[in-house]
């Protein structure tokens, strides 16, 4: 196939293109950038590539489907909300790496992404593409979820979907790297800020949140909302979602633990660590999401330590997972990394 990318100036669209040459059913990826009028050589666009002979087209929906059999846009919020519509007219594939058709409703979107969202007929017709929960076979907008969001979910699926919580106790401490950030530079993610630091931010108003509670209501109506905190800390890549929450009266340890094991034993990319705590670096480089718990009996409270990359699993190689899905290609397909360890 031959699989067109853009956004392959920043960070996730870097990732992403770096996969794509490396998956067994692409062919070719054809690059198209916004900002060009007429092709240029890709590393006069994203001079990170500079050893590739490879040419950059302006970028032009119908051309775009004209050459492609499917579309990934690894863009700024706000921008597919304007550009999805020629796609979902053709019935065109995309994978939509960015949150503007993730939530259901247009509301939702502009009270926590403060942008115009895409019109009502477009977030209907995008599938959420949690991908160990929501297969993509047979749909054609994918929008991949959020890293947060992913690492939390994938946290608190097996505990919810087995009602062995009470879902209106759940509490979230979720700590990114700066590359969750993109490539743009903020007062925040400066390196003398960020550095030798831990800065907590959009206390109560990361766009996340809506997500997972959309997500977790379809697995239980009784959930609510959610309490969600965000904090960046000085690693360029890994998130760790840390989460809290209250067990139904009667659970015990080994449910607990087997409920993860029921989820997640036959999934190639969720890992549960049982006891043992995973850490940041062991996923870093890989699409995996690897999950361990601590249960307190004393509180009855729950502790869930769920990590991903937030370029991979959160980004990139969910995006790729979404992909093989679509497609009915080996759920693995161009995801077999490795960490880097040290
Ligand atoms: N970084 C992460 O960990 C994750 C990111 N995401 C989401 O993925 C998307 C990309 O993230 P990230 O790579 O970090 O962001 P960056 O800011 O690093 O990159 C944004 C990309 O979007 C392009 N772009 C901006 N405006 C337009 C436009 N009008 N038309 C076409 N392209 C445009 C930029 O091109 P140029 O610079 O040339 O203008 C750049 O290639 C975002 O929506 C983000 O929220 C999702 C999960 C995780
Ligand atoms: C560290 C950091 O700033 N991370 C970003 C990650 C979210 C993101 O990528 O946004 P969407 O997936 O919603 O588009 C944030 O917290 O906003």
């Amino acid at each position: 196939m031959q699989a067109a990318l853009v956004g392959v100036t920043g960070y996730a669209g870097m990732v992403l293109y770096q996969l794509l040459k490396g998956h067994p059913n692409i062919k070719k990826i054809n690059i198209y950038d916004h900002k060009l009028t007429a092709p240029a050589d890709l590393a006069s666009v994203a001079p990170v590539f500079k050893y590739e002979n490879v040419q950059v087209q302006p970028y032009e929906p119908s051309q775009i489907m004209a050459a492609n059999d499917v579309v990934f846009f690894a863009t700024s919020a706000g921008v597919t909300a304007k550009a999805s519509q020629p796609f979902l007219d053709n019935h065109f594939p995309v994978i939509d790496l960015s949150g503007d058709l993730r939530l259901n409703t247009r509301d939702q979107y502009e009270k926590w992404y403060h942008k115009p969202a895409a019109p009502e007929k477009s977030l209907q017709q995008a599938h959420y593409g949690l991908a160990e929960f929501e297969s993509v076979k047979g749909q054609t907008y994918v929008a991949n979820p959020g890293c947060y969001a992913t690492a939390t979910l994938l946290g608190l699926a097996p505990l919810v979907q087995k009602q062995l919580i009470d879902v209106n106790s759940i509490i979230v401490d979720a700590k990114s790297g700066t590359s969750g950030a993109g490539k743009k530079l903020s007062a925040s993610t400066h390196f003398t800020e960020a550095n030798d630091n831990l800065q907590i931010y959009k206390p109560n108003q990361h766009q996340h949140i809506p997500e997972i509670v959309q997500e977790l209501q379809k697995w239980d109506q009784h959930v609510s909302t959610i309490q969600f905190m965000t904090t960046l800390i000085p690693v360029t890549r890994g998130i760790m979602s840390t989460i809290y929450a209250r067990v139904n009266a009667g659970v015990n340890q080994a449910q607990l633990e087997q409920a993860y094991h029921h989820s997640y034993d036959q999934q190639p990319f969720v890992h549960f660590t049982d006891t043992e705590l995973p850490t940041i670096k062991q996923v870093v480089g890989t699409n995996n999401c690897d999950i361990g718990l601590a249960y307190n009996p004393e509180t009855k409270i729950v502790m869930i330590d769920s990590v991903i990359d937030n370029m991979l699993k959160g980004a990139a190689g969910q995006a790729v997972q979404n992909l093989n899905q679509m497609f009915d290609y080996p759920e693995t397909a161009g995801l077999a990394l490795q960490p880097a360890l040290i």
